[in-house]
């Protein structure tokens, strides 16, 4: 992975090179941090030991029996459904990959009503074995399938921890089940029996996969100056401590447009803490120059824009054309295109003094999505380790989902009371 921080210094907010130099010694401080807790594998830590820890052939193993599926359904939420969105849609070109992870009950019908149930791998997926709308999918998908006439016992496959429902689940009906790895948040577990399942099933080489985290990995060290993720997750860090709340990540790559949701948990459950933070916003280009790039470049100064590409890719040529004024595209190529208006764009942003970030992998294969899947993982944990808070745990979100689960009678929990505590301020 390559990281640009050019176009991050002396824009506004202000970010200069003489800080930089100043953090890196912070940054060697939480190197040693980071580097001390993955020798324990110490909760959160060991997430950037997983190229090293994962079992690749016991995850195409897991999957070997399932020959040739028309579609794979990963039943999953947040950490356990966007990894595997990512891998898919980057990688598993030909993969017809389908995620339930909301419970919209007009989504969840129609999806199961277009899918080829006999034909469908389903990978149910919860770390806890308790989120309520993965379990509550996840029945709803084995009464279609049994309504379907299909054994829905011979097209699952689970991964979750220890214990809870959906370990229960699986012992009860003897279903294959992989283990969530210790120490591993749903959101740093993409490269582990989380997300891989779905990769192999979509033809991915999950060696190759891994030596691209293995090769990011290997480039961590006690300057950001020499580490392209400690590099990134510093200057996000600087930049968001200077007014730059707000991240948008803009991939030029369709493949990559699950990759900006994925880095959005990641970013904002992981460093949302203590009234620090920054806000991660979902782009693509070339599509969203043509609307949010607007506030990007002319809103208020309070953003920092990352801009994801691969080096090289496939192209199409751009047929020749007689009509004056579109000559200059014809006989090119959509991908020249596309990084021009990369180019364009980075530009654009500097010259109004936007900071802005060059984010680049050699393609999008398995080494490139390796890399930026690990090296993101690494600036996060690199961010969290600078602002001091505690990157693996989401209070907040656990709040709402006590609070869910005590107004749906599912124990007794004092934050559903809350709810009856909120104030209204009704316009009909
Ligand atoms: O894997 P599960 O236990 O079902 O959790 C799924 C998701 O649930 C919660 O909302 C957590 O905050 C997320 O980090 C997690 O990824």
């Amino acid at each position: 992975m390559y990281v640009d921080l050019g176009n991050a210094l002396d824009a506004e907010p202000r970010l200069t090179r003489e800080a930089l130099d100043r953090l890196d010694e912070r940054v060697a401080d939480a190197h040693d941090r980071i580097a001390r807790g993955r020798e324990h594998a110490d909760h959160g830590y060991a997430a950037l030991n997983l190229p090293d820890t994962v079992d690749p052939d016991a995850i195409r193993a897991s999957v070997a029996d399932f020959d040739d599926p028309a579609a794979v359904l990963t039943v999953g939420i947040g950490g356990s459904a966007l990894g595997a969105a990512t891998l898919a849609e980057a990688l598993g070109a030909d993969l017809a990959h389908y995620i339930l992870d909301n419970v919209d009950p007009a989504h969840v019908r129609s999806l199961l009503d277009s899918l080829p149930l006999a034909d469908t791998v389903v990978h149910v997926v919860s770390r806890s074995g308790t989120t309520a709308e993965t379990l509550a999918n996840f029945l709803v998908v084995r009464e279609a399938m049994d309504r379907a006439g299909v054994d829905w016992t011979d097209r699952t496959l689970v991964t979750t921890g220890e214990d809870g429902n959906l370990r229960r689940l699986a012992d009860r009906h003897d279903l294959p089940a992989l283990d969530v790895p210790a120490g591993v948040p749903g959101r740093f577990s993409a490269l582990s029996t989380v997300a891989l399942p779905v990769a192999a099933l979509g033809g991915a080489d999950l060696d190759e996969l891994l030596a691209g985290a293995r090769a990011e990995a290997d480039r961590l060290s006690g300057s950001l100056f020499d580490a392209p993720a400690y590099a990134y997750g510093a200057a996000c860090y600087a930049l968001e401590r200077r007014g730059a709340g707000v991240n948008a990540v803009m991939p030029y790559a369709e493949s990559l447009e699950f990759f900006a949701e994925w880095f959005a948990q990641l970013w904002a459950e992981s460093l949302g803490k203590d009234a620090v933070g920054q806000t991660p916003a979902r782009a693509l280009g070339a599509t969203d120059q043509h609307s949010q790039l607007q506030l990007y470049r002319a809103g208020p100064r309070d953003k920092l824009v990352t801009l994801v590409r691969p080096r090289e890719r496939p192209d199409v040529p751009i047929p020749e054309t007689d009509l004056d004024g579109l000559s200059y595209l014809g006989g090119g190529s959509l991908a020249a295109l596309l990084d021009a208006e990369f180019e364009a764009t980075e530009a654009s942003l500097a010259a109004a003094r936007c900071p802005n970030i060059r984010i680049e992998v050699d393609r999008i294969d398995e080494r490139g999505v390796g890399e930026l899947l690990y090296g993101m993982e690494a600036a996060c944990v690199c961010y969290g380790e600078l602002a001091g808070v505690e990157t693996f745990t989401q209070p907040a979100v656990e709040w709402g989902k006590r609070a869910a689960r005590g107004l749906l009678g599912g124990g007794d929990f004092p934050e559903a009371e809350a709810v009856g505590e909120k104030r209204r301020l009704l316009v009909e």
